[in-house]
């Protein structure tokens, strides 16, 4: 029998609720946000953080912004204690902030957790025990009341405690802790029974938190139990309740937001998501979700490098390139459509109310990235991606005929080569294509002249030594030289399309023209750059002479 057997596990049991509102309200404002990377993503670590990255972290976590910061479990170790003391006798905690401590619901830690927080301002002291139907059952071998005497118990230790340091303004929290696996009526009870101790008034309430401890269902389920404890829990109007999710299903992020969207007023998570197993809630992508929606998530993530950086040297852990909104490749397109509407799109931002373009849903300068690295090319690319590249880094804005000719080249090059090919990779490809005259004829000295309305134009043509004089009469310069070349060459050569502008990201005004001919049928394109614009021009027409001379010469090898 195979070891991979579903019929292992039973199905989570929702609750009935066909009365939910939650689906239909909006969020539109940011929850109350805390962070908890310096406890429970401490706590998940392989190696948990040094004093010094704890340190580095604390200062990033202010810097974004949070208010309410977990700094540790104080009581479990003298890391964490010592931790909390510095933060204090140091004075490094702001005014508008409040630093938040875990402790189990047991006498000797509690005291040792109020110990570390002697001299605070002001803090809040999150206790917690587990209510769930396995934990009550096989960890704890306690009934349902052995479990809520727990929760009173430490209720009444947490109270006594703060009433002995005074001068700290204390606020309470409580965790029903695996309240997913806990039966709804029963989380109910605990709480109300916590809550009696703790008598919180709307104007000293006190935090209770919900916590997805491990994630057992679809979100929407979580926001059921999330509405319904909202509208049964006594003394609603005294409490804040906070939501923490962890993403053990994938969904931490969408049951904090079905959460908040079901009534819950705060949200604990840590930024990128680190935390025990599969993580906690993660912030960056849940403010991030808020801000792309036009709500301020309160929380500046404007310089999102800086956060990545941070979490990666603190936590010993990798960011995926695709992680949600901050991953190095998730403002990148490879692929040739998506690349054509982003630079159609892009080119249509200027005086538009709000930001509207196709495949970024967020304007990635926002964080501080930079449009460099919206379009990069491979075998996926299309011509909009590489006509954007040249443009962007080069100055040149290729016509449409020479973005189709040109795209074809880069795509034998990205194939051939079975990787991506860089801007200056894609410019030198550029170059050979259409630029490079080397090996071929060179234009040297010319002069023009007028007769009778008919212009002509006399050119010295140069290769490898050798000097050719041409010929050519016509209705302007490059009509003279195009009937100069049809001389020379012996070929039917016609001129199909035309175009030219000022180098941008050229110091020195210079000009750049774009030549599509029909030469005995086939077409080919060149491009020639100079201070001179008929140089330019003619330039360009060589160059596309030069490559179906190539053609021919590549035939008859
Ligand atoms: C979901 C979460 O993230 S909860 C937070 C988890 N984080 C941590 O545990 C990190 C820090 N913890 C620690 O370092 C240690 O657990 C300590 C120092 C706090 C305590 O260590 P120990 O005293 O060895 O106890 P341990 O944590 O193993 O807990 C076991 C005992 O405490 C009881 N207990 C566990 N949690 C709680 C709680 N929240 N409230 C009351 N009692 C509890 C258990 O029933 C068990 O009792 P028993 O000894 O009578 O069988
Ligand atoms: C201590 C609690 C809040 C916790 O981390 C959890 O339940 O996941
Ligand atoms: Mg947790």
């Amino acid at each position: 029998m195979s070891s991979f057997d579903h019929s292992k596990y039973k199905p989570f049991q929702a609750i009935a609720k066909p009365d939910r509102r939650w689906p239909d309200q909006r969020i539109e404002a940011a929850p109350l946000w805390c962070s908890v990377d310096l406890r429970d993503g401490n706590q998940a670590l392989i190696e948990p953080m040094t004093a010094r990255q704890k340190s580095r972290l604390w200062d990033q976590l202010v810097k974004v912004g949070f208010k309410e910061i977990e700094v540790g479990f104080p009581s479990a170790s003298s890391h964490d204690f010592n931790f909390v003391r510095e933060l204090i006798e140091n004075d490094r905690i702001p005014e508008d902030v409040t630093i938040q401590v875990l402790v189990q619901a047991r006498q000797e830690l509690i005291e040792k957790t109020f110990e570390a927080l002697k001299g605070a301002r002001r803090a809040v002291v999150h206790v917690y025990n587990s209510t769930s139907t396995v934990q009550r059952e096989q960890v704890f071998g306690l009934d349902r009341q052995g479990i809520i005497d727990i929760a009173v118990n430490g209720a009444e230790l947490v109270q006594a405690c703060a009433d002995k340091y005074p001068e700290t303004e204390w606020v309470f929290e409580y965790s029903p802790e695996s309240f997913t696996g806990t039966e709804i009526d029963f989380a109910l009870e605990v709480v109300n029974a916590v809550t009696a101790v703790w008598q919180p008034t709307p104007e000293k309430p006190v935090i209770i938190n919900l916590p997805a401890t491990v994630e057992m269902s679809t979100p929407n389920v979580y926001a059921d139990q999330i509405e319904w404890f909202c509208d049964n829990v006594a003394r609603r109007d005294s409490l804040l309740i906070s939501l923490h999710t962890h993403n053990d299903r994938g969904c931490g992020v969408a049951a904090a937001e079905l959460g908040v969207m079901a009534g819950a007023d705060r949200v604990e998570g840590t930024l990128m998501g680190n935390g025990e197993r599969t993580g906690n809630m993660d912030v960056v992508t849940m403010a991030m979700n808020l801000y792309s929606q036009g709500v301020d998530p309160k929380l500046n993530l404007a310089n999102m490098d800086e956060i990545i950086q941070t979490v990666k040297e603190c936590t010993q852990l990798p960011v995926h390139p695709r992680h949600p909104w901050a991953g190095e490749l998730v403002f990148t397109a490879f692929s040739g459509s998506h690349q054509d509407a982003i630079k159609k799109c892009l080119a249509q931002q200027e005086g538009r109310d709000h930001w509207d373009v196709a495949y970024l849903p967020i304007d990635p300068a926002d964080i501080g990235r930079s449009y460099q690295e919206v379009i990069r090319i491979n075998s996926q690319s299309g011509k909009g991606g590489i006509a954007y590249v040249l443009q962007r880094d080069y100055g040149y804005e290729i016509p449409r005929w020479l973005s189709v000719d040109f795209s074809g080249s880069v795509q034998a090059h990205a194939e051939e080569s079975e990787a991506e090919v860089g801007p200056e990779a894609i410019f030198d490809l550029f170059q050979k294509t259409y630029l490079n005259g080397e090996g071929r004829w060179q234009l040297g000295n010319y002069t023009v002249s007028r007769e009778d309305h008919v212009d002509k134009l006399q050119a010295e043509l140069s290769r490898e030594g050798v000097q050719q004089q041409i010929t050519g009469t016509g209705n302007g310069v490059v009509a003279s030289f195009v009937n100069a070349m049809e001389a020379f060459t012996g070929k039917q050569i016609v001129l199909v399309e035309y175009s030219e502008h000022a180098l941008s990201q050229s110091a020195d005004a210079e000009a750049v023209c774009y030549i599509q001919l029909n030469i005995e049928g086939d077409r080919y394109c060149g491009v020639g750059r100079s201070h001179d614009i008929v140089q330019a021009s003619l330039d360009g027409i060589l160059r596309a002479i030069n490559k179906s001379a190539d053609r021919d010469a590549e035939a008859a090898a």
